[in-house]
């Protein structure tokens, strides 16, 4: 956990008289897992949405590997390695679940094999794609249920199947936005053990708010409030941290 895969320089993002986001300096190390934290309207899905480009920011720098990506488009930050979580509407009901994982495989490797090149490389190109595919699948344990249509899945299924389209586009960071919502706490064990399983060897940023859970999977936690960074530590540091307890864990919780 050396290297920074993800870095915010003085991250803002104003929605007219509202600071939702603001003056947010992240650091994410490669091979971490951050959870971010804090009451609602803290401002956590909007940092998210900064760092994947869905959003532009009023004032501050994105990083990523090293490079300045503010203004680089979302889909091509997904090219780069900076996986979304795709939500149940990005998955096509109507195909197979493996159709699903390729689709989602072959959107970044589409990026990089050049039009005049595509008719020879295209071979190469479907076998890695079809053996990327296989072992999304197996990864996210729908192997079974490949040739199901996705709508026929459960729920909990449907939620595997979105981690495996996020796992398609093989990121070095991943960012989930509350993946365990509406799911009973059985099932948001499970599924935290897979994102733990699956996710072992790359990058994790999640907003969750099951604390108990935060605290036990996360390297390092971030604290907001109010858009601004109240906290960064350790779960223990977190924990320990007075000005979170005031702000925030002694709070009232939804
Ligand atoms: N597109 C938008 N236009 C105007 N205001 C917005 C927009 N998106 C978010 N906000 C406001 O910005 C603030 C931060 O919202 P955000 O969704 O980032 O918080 P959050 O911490 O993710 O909250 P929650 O835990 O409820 O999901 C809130 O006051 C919200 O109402």
């Amino acid at each position: 956990m050396t290297e920074t895969v993800l870095e915010t320089d003085g991250l803002t993002k104003r929605f007219g008289k509202l600071t939702a986001v603001d003056d947010v300096s992240l650091s994410v190390a490669d091979g971490e897992f951050r959870s971010v934290i804090g009451p609602n309207g803290a401002g956590k899905t909007t940092t998210f949405n900064l760092i994947t480009g869905a959003l532009s920011p009023s004032a501050g720098v994105v990083r990523f590997k090293g490079e300045d990506i503010t203004d680089v488009a979302p889909h091509e930050r997904v090219g780069r390695g900076l996986g979304r979580s795709f939500q149940i509407t990005n998955v096509f009901g109507g195909l197979t679940v493996r159709e699903n994982v390729r689709l989602a495989a072959q959107s970044v490797h589409s990026d990089e094999i050049n039009p005049s090149e595509a008719l020879f490389r295209d071979k190469n190109g479907f076998d890695e794609i079809t053996e990327q595919t296989g072992t999304v699948l197996e990864q996210i344990g729908l192997q079974d249920r490949a040739d199901e249509h996705a709508e026929a899945l459960a729920y909990g299924d449907q939620r595997r199947l979105e981690l495996g389209l996020v796992l398609a586009t093989d990121p070095d960071l991943v960012m989930l936005d509350e993946p365990t919502a509406g799911m009973s706490s059985e099932e948001t064990q499970a599924t935290m053990n897979l994102i733990d399983e699956v996710l072992s060897d790359r990058s994790l940023m999640l907003i969750e708010h099951d604390i108990d859970l935060v605290m036990r999977v996360s390297d390092r936690i971030t604290v907001l409030t109010r858009g601004e960074e109240l906290a960064s530590g350790t779960p223990e540091e977190i924990a320990n941290n007075d000005d979170v307890r005031d702000a925030y864990l002694g709070g009232v919780r939804e």
